[in-house]
């Protein structure tokens, strides 16, 4: 899958690029730059961008006019998603971003290396193919995707692998979301430390 993508990270599969409202997790309601990569292999049968799994269909873009794009943008953060955005070295766009005042959050699935310079790492970890456990300590905020009711237990173990001070999250899974949100809502009064996500974007229809 990336055969052809040179190691260092100066250039990477731009699947699209886009200023809006963080919809989901700790930042929601923080404007932010989105910049999505191509490329996943983790396979969640109801992933809601499967337009991005194939790296191939999106275009090498050097990194440095990412950050110059992101830098147009009142808004002083970026949300790094995909696809699966650690499949890349991202220490180099990272690095790039930081040294223009930029904040760098990441969405991530935590099945790669961590690499990149990050203000906040979204770990959602996924049971096609688990995150690697070096990753776990790093998560500022665990985003636990709930399609049925087993993904409690599931969220559980991880909420015991990630640091103290990170913050617990469930978020329903969208097609399942009428079954599944009164269930979360009544876990989280049963054990509040953790709280609900909702796509929020997708309630306000904007991307
Ligand atoms: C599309 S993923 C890309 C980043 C990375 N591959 C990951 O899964 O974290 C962005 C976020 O959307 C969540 N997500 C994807 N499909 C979803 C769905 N159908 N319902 C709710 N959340 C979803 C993922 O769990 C992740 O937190
Ligand atoms: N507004 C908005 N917020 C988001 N948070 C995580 C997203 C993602 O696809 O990674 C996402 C997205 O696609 N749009
Ligand atoms: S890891 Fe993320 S991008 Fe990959 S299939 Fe799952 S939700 Fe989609
Ligand atoms: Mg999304």
């Amino acid at each position: 899958m990336k055969q052809d993508i040179p190691e260092d990270g100066t250039l990477l599969p731009l699947m699209e690029e886009f200023y809006t409202i963080q919809g989901e997790g700790f930042n929601t309601g923080k404007a932010a730059y989105f910049i999505r990569l191509g490329g996943c292999d983790v396979g969640c049968h109801w992933c809601d961008v499967k337009e991005s799994w194939d790296a191939e269909m999106h275009p090498l873009t050097h990194a440095d006019v990412i950050v110059e794009n992101a830098d147009q943008f009142p808004g002083k953060a970026v949300v790094i998603t995909g696809g699966e955005p650690l499949i890349y070295n991202l220490d180099y766009l990272t690095n790039k971003l930081k040294e223009i005042g930029i904040l760098t959050f990441i969405e991530t699935s935590g099945a790669y290396p961590l690499s990149g310079n990050w203000d906040w790492i979204c770990l959602s970890p996924k049971k096609f193919k688990a995150p690697r456990p070096d990753i776990t300590p790093f998560a500022h905020e665990l985003k636990v995707i709930v399609f049925n009711k087993s993904d409690f237990k599931w969220a559980e173990e991880y909420a015991a692998m990630v640091s103290p001070t990170c913050k617990l999250y469930l978020q329903p899974e969208w097609s399942k979301s009428k079954e599944i949100t009164p269930l979360i809502i009544e876990y989280v009064m049963a054990n509040p430390k953790w709280e609900i996500s909702l796509q929020t974007h997708k309630f306000l229809n904007i991307p």
